[in-house]
């Protein structure tokens, strides 16, 4: 880093959950600079964002217009990266907006639908701009999902548990998503059934990816974010957990690939994919 410019920073998002979290890790990044701060929660507008993410005072206030921030950003030396922690319904026009404006996007919103993230990555690859979508930046997640793959090749049924607090948006989770993607890079078919089954409350076998796999959502007040994989054979069960208990999990992650999107020219899709 000695002589290298600090990676100029906005966050979107930046007075929720995980965008505290990112304003916390980015202000402690000694190879980073937070630019700017967007969120479109009225309730803290105009407030100084280390403060309401509680690392004390950064004198970068939350605003609730990402286009002026990006332009804000493109100013900067070098090019900014954006990392967006927003909701399902905006993520999609925000990484727009950032690839249109040359500025890297970080994505840990979960909820865009395989055709966006593949518009999302024929866009990045015409701006020639890198882009990051990470469904889970926590690596036991990562583990867990290695540990699932290698499984797969001696278990043929396979059904995922994925339970969180019950603020979250979407279900079923980017991570049981991305978890299920992952099973099918094998080629196999899951879950053969020798049975016709019949659902009398709908949506009790949970939903139906198309790998075939089942997946369970559970929104509950105390859980923060979870995800069993659990393989079945004659006379064993198998069963991959990992419990997130503190939203720090994420931060290395993040950070990781706050740095590495600045070296790509195209969009990724998952941790694995820059570890
Ligand atoms: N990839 C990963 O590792 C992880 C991903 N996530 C995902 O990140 C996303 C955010 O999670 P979390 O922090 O818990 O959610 P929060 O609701 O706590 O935070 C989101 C914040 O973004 C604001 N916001 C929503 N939409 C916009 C927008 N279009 N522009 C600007 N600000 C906006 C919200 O305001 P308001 O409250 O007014 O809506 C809120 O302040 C979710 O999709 C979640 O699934 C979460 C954890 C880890
Ligand atoms: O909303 C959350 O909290 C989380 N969302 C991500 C997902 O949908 O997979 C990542 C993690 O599970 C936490």
């Amino acid at each position: 880093m000695a002589n290298e410019s600090p990676i100029p920073v906005v966050v979107n998002g930046a007075a929720g959950k995980m965008g505290r979290e990112v304003i916390k890790a980015v202000a402690n990044a000694e190879d980073m600079i937070l630019v700017g701060a967007v969120d479109r929660n009225p309730d803290y507008r105009g407030q100084d964002v280390g403060k309401v993410a509680g690392c004390g005072e950064l004198e970068v206030p939350i605003v609730d217009d990402l286009q002026s921030v990006l332009v804000l950003a493109t100013q900067e030396k070098v090019q900014g990266v954006m990392v967006d922690f927003t909701h399902p319904d905006g993520v999609y026009d925000n990484v727009r907006s950032a690839i249109a404006y040359g500025i890297r996007p970080v994505v840990g919103t979960t909820g865009l639908t395989p055709e966006q993230i593949q518009d999302l990555a024929d866009f990045a690859e015409k701006a020639s701009t890198g882009c990051l979508i990470i469904p889970n930046f926590c690596i036991g997640v990562v583990l867990l999902q290695q540990a699932a793959i290698q499984a797969s090749q001696y278990f043929d049924h396979v059904e995922i548990i994925e339970l969180h607090h019950n603020q979250k948006a979407d279900a079923p989770s980017g991570t049981a998503i991305k978890t299920a993607e992952m099973l099918s890079e094998l080629g196999k078919t899951y879950n053969p059934t020798s049975v016709k089954e019949t659902e009398t409350i709908t949506g009790a076998r949970g939903g139906l990816t198309g790998e075939n796999i089942r997946i369970h959502s559970v929104r509950l007040p105390g859980l923060i974010a979870h995800q069993e994989v659990i393989f079945g054979a004659p006379g064993q069960i198998y069963t991959l957990r990992h419990d997130t208990m503190d939203r720090a999990c994420y931060m290395p992650g993040v950070l990781l690939a706050i740095r590495k999107v600045t070296q790509l020219k195209s969009l990724v899709y998952g941790l694995e994919k820059i570890l």
